[in-house]
C-alpha cells in the first residue's frame, strides 16, 4: 500500500460541456509533504480540491490516498472515508456560529455517535491550545477571522488525518493572520505526517510549501 496521495489519469468534464475542464496524468505526494496549487480563476482549482476530497466524482481516473482509490468508492463509503481520513480547511471557515470553539472542533466526532469520547474532548482542547486559542468556550461568532480560521484548522486535525486539504485558507484574512495561518498549516502537516495540498493565490503561503504547481488550460504543471 502506497502512503500519501497518488493521482492517475484524472479527467473532469461537466455535463453539457464540449471539453474536459482538466486532465491530470499523474500526481504524487508523500506523507508529510506539501504542495501548493495556483491557477487563474475558473481553471478548476475548487473542482480539483473537491476531487481530492472525494466530494466530486471525476469522469475517469484514480485518486488514491494511502493506496485507497476514493474515486471508485460508492458515495456512502466515500463520506465515511472523508470523515476519517481528511481534514478540510476553507476560505470561509465553515464553522457553526452558535457554538463555541471547543464544540466546533468536536463537530467531526458527532458523526455516527451521540457524544464525543473523553479522549476526543481532550485532544480538541489540546489542539485549540496548539493553535493559540486560549478561550475554548468562547463562541466562534465573537472571534476575529484569524481566530476562526485557527479553530477550523484545529477541527481539521481532530482525527489525525493523513490528508490535509485547504481551499484559499488565507484569502479572507489580513496579512498578519495570513502569515499565522500559513505557519500553522505547514507545521501541522509536518508534525502529524499529513500530506498537505493547498489551493491558493497567496504567494507567501505558496512559498512555504515544499512544491508548487499551476492548474491552467486544463493541465497541472509543476514548477
Ligand atoms: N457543477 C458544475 N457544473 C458545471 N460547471 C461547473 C460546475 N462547477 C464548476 N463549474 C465550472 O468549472 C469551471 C471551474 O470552476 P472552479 O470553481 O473549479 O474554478 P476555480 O479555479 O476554483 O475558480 P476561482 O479561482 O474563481 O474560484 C468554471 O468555469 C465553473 O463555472
Amino acid at each position: 500500500m502506497s502512503a500519501g496521495l497518488s493521482v492517475d489519469g484524472l479527467r473532469v468534464r461537466f455535463r453539457g460541456e464540449a471539453a474536459d475542464l482538466f486532465t491530470i496524468d499523474t500526481l504524487t505526494l508523500a506523507p508529510g509533504a506539501s504542495l501548493g496549487i495556483r491557477g487563474p480563476s475558473g481553471a478548476g482549482k475548487t473542482t480539483l480540491f473537491n476531487c481530492l476530497a472525494g466530494i466530486e466524482t471525476p469522469q475517469a481516473g484514480r485518486v488514491a490516498w494511502q493506496g485507497e482509490d476514493i474515486a471508485a468508492l460508492p458515495e456512502g463509503a466515500r463520506d465515511r472515508w472523508r470523515r476519517r481520513a481528511v481534514g478540510l480547511v476553507f476560505q470561509d471557515f465553515h464553522l457553526v456560529d452558535g457554538l463555541d470553539a471547543l464544540a466546533n472542533v468536536l463537530l467531526p466526532a458527532h458523526f455516527g455517535r451521540w457524544r464525543p469520547a473523553a479522549d476526543e474532548r481532550e485532544r480538541a482542547a489540546t489542539l485549540l491550545r496548539r493553535v493559540g486559542i486560549t478561550s475554548p468556550r468562547r463562541e466562534v461568532a465573537l472571534m476575529s477571522r484569524g481566530e476562526r480560521q485557527r479553530v477550523a484548522i484545529a477541527r481539521a486535525l481532530l482525527h489525525r488525518p493523513p490528508a490535509l486539504l485547504a481551499d484559499e485558507p488565507t484569502a479572507s484574512l489580513d496579512p498578519e493572520h495570513r502569515a499565522e495561518v500559513a505557519t500553522l498549516l505547514t507545521e501541522a502537516a509536518r508534525e502529524t505526517g499529513a500530506s498537505l495540498v493547498v489551493f491558493s493565490h497567496d504567494l507567501e503561503l505558496l512559498a512555504r510549501l515544499d512544491r508548487g504547481a499551476e492548474l491552467r488550460d486544463g493541465r497541472l504543471t509543476e514548477a
